[in-house]
C-alpha cells in the first residue's frame, strides 16, 4: 500500500489513479479500480486548479451563517486513522455543517435512525460514508454489513466512488455495485459494503445472492424521492422487510416534502432529524436565472445561442422527455455543437461511459432527463439550463419544486458559484416557474433574448467569478 505522502494530491493537481486492488475472492461487481475511476467527489473528476479557490472556501467554512461552516475539525469527530488520511487525500480540511452536526449522532451507541436535510452540493454523502465505514468490520471484508440505496445507477456508482476514495487508506475495503449486470450470478456479493438500486437488490436477495443477516447499516440517498409512493417507495419498503428489525436506518436529501416527511418517520422510527424551512434550502452560490422565451419553437435556438457560455466551464440541459433529449442532441450537433445525451434507454455501459465522459471532461455539454437531476456530483458543472420547466401529477398539472432544486443542484456545489436558466415560453410555464420561485423565497433574474450582448454579459459575471459568498440559513437540530 503506497505511503501516505506519495498518495495526497494538491488542489492543482489531478488526484494519481491509484491502483485499488481488484476485490479479492474475484467478485464480479464493478471492481474497485473502475469504481474509483468512474465516482465523484475529487476520484477522477475535473480538479479546481486554482489556489484561490482554496481561499475562499476557507472563508466559507469560517462563515457561521454557511451550512460549509463548522466548529470543529475531522480530528475531533473521532473517526479512525485511516479514515481521516483518506480526508486529508480528499483535500477536506474542515467538516460541513451537515457532517459536523449528524456524524457525532449516526456514530453513537446504541445506533439511532437519522433523518437528514442539507442543501444541494453541501456533503451530505461524506456525512453517510463516514459513518459507514465507521461501523463496518473489515475483518470480514466480504460480509455485507452495510447497504446504501440511490435512485440511479449513476448516483449508486458514484457513492460507491466516493466510499473507495475516502476509504482508500482502508485494509481490506471491498465496495461492490449492487446495479443491473454488475453482479455475476455466480459469485454473488462479496464485500461489505453494497451500493444499489432496490430493484437489483432485491433480485439478489430473491435469488439468496446478497447475505443480508449481518448488515447493521441502511442509507437511502435521495431518500423523498425512494420513499415516494409514486416511484420506488414500495421497493423500498420491501426492502426492509427483509432486513434485520435492528439495522440502523440513514434517511438523507435535499429536500423532504411535508407528505413523505410523514412516511420517513415511519420507515425511520423515533430518527434524529436534521431539517429546513424550504425557505433555507436554495444554494446562494447559484444565480438562478430564466430565459423569456417568444414561443415554444424558440427555445431551440436561444439554446444554441447560450452554447458558447455552457462550454466556459461544463453544462448539464434538462428536458422533459428521453425523445427530446435525443431530438435536441440530434439538432445540436447537425448544427455543429458538440453534445451527449444520456437517459435511461441508453444500455447501462454505456450510461456509465457517457456520465465518465461528462465528469473527466471529455464531454461538456450533456443533455438529459430526470434521471440525472438528484445526487450526480460533477464540480466543473458551471451551468444548469430548464429547457423544461419540471411538472409533477397527472397530466404534468402541478410544478414539481423539487426536481427544479435538485436540477439546479447540479451545480453550485460546496460553495462554488453556477448559473441556472430556466427556460419559459408560455402562461402555463411562467406561471410553473412563478410558483416553485414563491415557494422558495427566490428572485429570479430575467435574461432578455432581444438584448443579448447584456444576457451573455450577465451570465459571464457569474460563471467566471470564483466561489461564492453564500450566506446559508442555519441548520435546524432536533434530536
Ligand atoms: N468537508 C468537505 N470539504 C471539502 N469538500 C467537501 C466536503 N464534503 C463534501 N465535499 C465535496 O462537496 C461536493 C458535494 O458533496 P455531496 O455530493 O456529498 O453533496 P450533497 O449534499 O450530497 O449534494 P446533493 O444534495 O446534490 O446530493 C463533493 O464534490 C464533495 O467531494
Amino acid at each position: 500500500m503506497a505511503d501516505l505522502a506519495s498518495r495526497i494530491t494538491k488542489p492543482d493537481e489531478t488526484p494519481a489513479a491509484t491502483p485499488a486492488e481488484k476485490p479479492a475472492g474475484g467478485a464480479d461487481g464493478e471492481s474497485n479500480a473502475e469504481a474509483q475511476a468512474g465516482g465523484g467527489n475529487g476520484s477522477g473528476g475535473l480538479i479546481e486548479s486554482t489556489f484561490d479557490v482554496e481561499i475562499k472556501l476557507s472563508e466559507l467554512q469560517a462563515d457561521t451563517a454557511s451550512p460549509l461552516y463548522s466548529v470543529s475539525s475531522f480530528e475531533e469527530l473521532g473517526l479512525p486513522k485511516a479514515i481521516n488520511d483518506g480526508l486529508l487525500a480528499m483535500n477536506f480540511k474542515k467538516p460541513s455543517k451537515v457532517q459536523e452536526k449528524a456524524l457525532p449522532l449516526m456514530l453513537s451507541n446504541p445506533p439511532t435512525n437519522m433523518i437528514a436535510q442539507s442543501q444541494s452540493g453541501t456533503g451530505k454523502t461524506a456525512a453517510f460514508v463516514l459513518t459507514v465505514l465507521s461501523r463496518v468490520d473489515l475483518t470480514k471484508p466480504k460480509q455485507p454489513q452495510a447497504l446504501l440505496l440511490a435512485p440511479s445507477r449513476e448516483l449508486a456508482r458514484q457513492i460507491q466512488g466516493v466510499i473507495l476514495t475516502i476509504g482508500q487508506f482502508c485494509e481490506n475495503l471491498i465496495v461492490e455495485a449492487a446495479i443491473p449486470g454488475s453482479i455475476s450470478r455466480e459469485t454473488g456479493v462479496q464485500a461489505s459494503i453494497v451500493v444499489g438500486t432496490p430493484g437489483t437488490v432485491i433480485d439478489l436477495i430473491r435469488r439468496r445472492q446478497f447475505d443480508i443477516s449481518q448488515l447493521k447499516v441502511l442509507v437511502i440517498d435521495e431518500a423523498d424521492n425512494m420513499l415516494d409512493q409514486q416511484g420506488l417507495g414500495e421497493q423500498c419498503v420491501r426492502v426492509k422487510g427483509l432486513l434485520p428489525k435492528t439495522i440502523q436506518i440513514l434517511l438523507f436529501s435535499a429536500t423532504f416534502p411535508d407528505k413523505v416527511m410523514q412516511y420517513a418517520e415511519r420507515y425511520a422510527p423515533n430518527a434524529n432529524q436534521m431539517k429546513l424551512r424550504h425557505t433555507e434550502l436554495t444554494v446562494k452560490g447559484i444565480s438562478q436565472m430564466y430565459m423569456d422565451c417568444p414561443d415554444e419553437s424558440k427555445k431551440y435556438d436561444i439554446l444554441c445561442q447560450l452554447y458558447g457560455l455552457m462550454t466556459i466551464g461544463s453544462s448539464v440541459i434538462f428536458v422533459k422527455t428521453r425523445e427530446s433529449a435525443t431530438e435536441i442532441q440530434r439538432r445540436m450537433e447537425a448544427d455543429g455543437h458538440k453534445v451527449s445525451a444520456l437517459h435511461g434507454a441508453f444500455e447501462g455501459a454505456n450510461r456509465d461511459a457517457l456520465l465518465d465522459d461528462f465528469r473527466c471532461g471529455r464531454s461538456k455539454v450533456l443533455i438529459t432527463t430526470n434521471v440525472l437531476a438528484r445526487g450526480i456530483d460533477v464540480s466543473s458543472v458551471s451551468m444548469v439550463i430548464n429547457y423544461d420547466i419540471p411538472m409533477k401529477g397527472f397530466g404534468d398539472r402541478e410544478p414539481d419544486a423539487e426536481t427544479y432544486l435538485h436540477r439546479i443542484g447540479r451545480t453550485g456545489r460546496f460553495g462554488r458559484v453556477g448559473v441556472s436558466i430556466s427556460f419559459v415560453h408560455d402562461r402555463k410555464s411562467f406561471n410553473a416557474l412563478s410558483e416553485i420561485a414563491n415557494f422558495y423565497g427566490i428572485d429570479l433574474i430575467q435574461l432578455s433574448p432581444d438584448d443579448w450582448d447584456r444576457t451573455e454579459k450577465q451570465v459571464q459575471d457569474v460563471i467566471k467569478s470564483s466561489r461564492a459568498k453564500a450566506e446559508f440559513a442555519p441548520l435546524a437540530i432536533q434530536v
